[in-house]
């Protein structure tokens, strides 16, 4: 019986940009997996050797991280976040392109100095980064933990800052916030669990290096 190896798949929005590289690797999953409304998790795709699954951006690490998954696709956002040893990105899939920034009220911005900052109170889907980041510089940050929508924080008084993604800044300027400094860019990429690679180094690899070139 040949090995069956599983891709993990974040659910939001860079599903869409993922699946035209997976085509151009060859690689196209059951109908089923177009169809919004399919309750299905997992899913077959023309390879018998490759399955996918439809998960939470931040839970493709996990799985992966873990060896549930051999591969998947998640941000470097995320991977900063979580910082699993057991996760090696080896390719760079040039999609899910914005940043991870620090934000705040406009009218907080114009009288701010960061530079005096000794302590602040942040809203973020990020603590672990955020709280290196500004560690490095001998900022004490307090982390509020959120899961979305983090720019409603300062408005209803729950911080004054936030650190969240960035791309087009429309969600910022619709809530009144400036980005007043960029922790990392960001894009995403495909990520494999090291011991799978090192158990299965031909197959493992060579849906690698199909990745690399649809990316390339
Ligand atoms: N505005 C954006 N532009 C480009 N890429 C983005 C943007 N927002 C998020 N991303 C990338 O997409 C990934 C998933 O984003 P996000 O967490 O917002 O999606 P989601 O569908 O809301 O996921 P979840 O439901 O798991 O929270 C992020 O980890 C990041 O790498
Ligand atoms: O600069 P922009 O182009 O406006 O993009 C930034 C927004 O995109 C992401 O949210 P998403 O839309 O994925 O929703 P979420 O709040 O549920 O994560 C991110 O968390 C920002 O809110």
């Amino acid at each position: 019986m040949p090995e069956v190896f599983v891709l993990a798949l974040p659910k939001g929005r860079i599903l869409k940009e993922v699946l035209p590289v997976l085509r151009k690797a060859g690689i196209e999953p059951e109908a089923e997996f177009a169809d919004e409304n399919s309750r299905a998790l997992r899913f077959r795709t023309n390879r018998p050797d490759l399955e996918i699954i439809r998960v939470r951006s931040f839970d493709v690490a996990t799985f992966v991280a873990f060896g549930a998954a051999q591969l998947g696709v998640a941000g470097n956002d995320v991977l900063l976040e979580f910082d699993y040893p057991e996760i090696y990105a080896p390719v760079d899939l040039n999609i899910g392109h914005c940043r991870l920034s620090v934000a705040e009220p406009a009218e907080l911005s114009a009288s701010d100095d960061p530079s005096r900052w000794s302590h602040i109170r942040v809203a973020t889907k990020y603590p672990n980064v955020t709280r290196a980041h500004f560690a490095a510089r001998g900022v004490q940050a307090e982390c509020i933990k959120l899961s979305g929508a983090m720019e409603l924080a300062p408005t209803l008084g729950l911080c004054r800052r936030i650190v969240d993604l960035v791309s087009s800044g429309a969600t910022l300027r619709a809530n009144n916030l400036v980005e007043i400094e960029k922790i990392a860019e960001v894009t995403s990429r495909l990520i494999v669990n090291r011991t799978a690679m090192k158990t299965f180094p031909r197959e493992i690899g060579g849906l690698v290096e199909d990745l690399r070139r649809a990316a390339a």
